[in-house]
């Protein structure tokens, strides 16, 4: 549990300012439970997970999540021409540290990527690189992407999406905390503009083989594969961190490419 210590604590001042559960845990930076109860009961798809941050992304939270950082409280509907300057906007869920993000943000700077993840390293990781790398086409969210997809993106406001090697949740007892399967695919359809693409990639065969399923057979989604199966890797993708782990241990990698319509023939 951190703590902020008062420098000089006079008389009558506690020695400690405890942090309370809803307070930032880095002042200005992001929230540390953004949505709070405002919400119901769901399923989580990310695992807890205890986060060291290292002093530069400490730095880089305190500096630029004012500038970059967007809580997930789900009270607002987000302005993404405002915030991307116009730009089509790409919603990356759970970019893990951010390395294959920023790549993507340099390799494409026509377009913006919301990228949304739970872990704070991660999140501050991200600042840094965009900004050592000039990359103005990237804003970092904290929290829940259900939250963001169900309460803050507009209909029809985003050109992809893409969720690179979500957590495989391998045992069965968990496989109800996959993050692809149906309900989630009829959150994701809403912001996506017709024609947009979904981009789901993961070295779990059977993660894999789910994917395949539930897209196939959701109303909103078609397969861009004229064989109905697994689409080759796109060059645009870089390595991600969990797909390197995934192929030092010898797991095979799927691509699925689906786009979004709004009627079926
Ligand atoms: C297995 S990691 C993969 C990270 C990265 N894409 C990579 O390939 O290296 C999955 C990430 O998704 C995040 N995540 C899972 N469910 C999420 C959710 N509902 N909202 C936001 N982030 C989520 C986790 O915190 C974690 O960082």
């Amino acid at each position: 549990m951190s703590e902020f210590r008062d420098p000089v604590p006079g008389p009558e001042a506690p020695r400690h300012f405890i942090r309370a559960k809803s307070e930032p845990r880095f002042p200005g930076g992001p929230a540390a439970d953004p949505a709070g109860s405002h919400h119901e009961r769901r399923i989580r798809s990310f695992q807890p997970r205890r986060s060291r941050v290292t002093a530069g992304q400490e730095d880089a939270l305190q500096r630029l999540w004012p500038l970059w950082g967007l809580d997930i409280d789900g009270h607002r509907v987000l302005d993404l021409e405002e915030m991307f300057g116009g730009l089509p906007v790409v919603l990356e869920i759970g970019f893990g540290m951010g390395e294959a993000t920023a790549q993507m943000a340099a390799d494409d700077p026509g377009t913006g990527i919301l990228a949304v993840d739970v872990h704070t390293p991660g999140q501050g990781n991200l600042l840094a690189l965009a900004e050592r790398n000039g990359l103005s086409n990237i804003r970092v969210a904290n929290g829940d992407a259900i939250i963001l997809l169900r309460e803050m993106l507009p209909p029809r406001s985003l050109t992809g999406m893409r969720v690179y090697f979500p957590d495989p949740w391998p045992k069965k007892r968990h496989h109800k905390r996959r993050l692809i399967q149906p309900e989630f695919l009829t959150l994701a359809a809403r912001p996506l503009a017709p024609g947009a693409i979904l981009h789901c990639a993961t070295d779990w065969e059977p993660y894999a083989e789910q994917m395949l399923e539930v897209l196939s057979a959701h109303p909103d989604f078609e397969n861009t594969q004229e064989d109905g199966g697994f689409a080759p890797r796109p060059a645009f993708r870089p390595l991600t961190r969990f797909e390197g782990q995934g192929l030092d241990k010898g797991h095979k990698v799927r691509d699925l490419l689906f786009r979004r319509v709004t009627t079926r023939a």
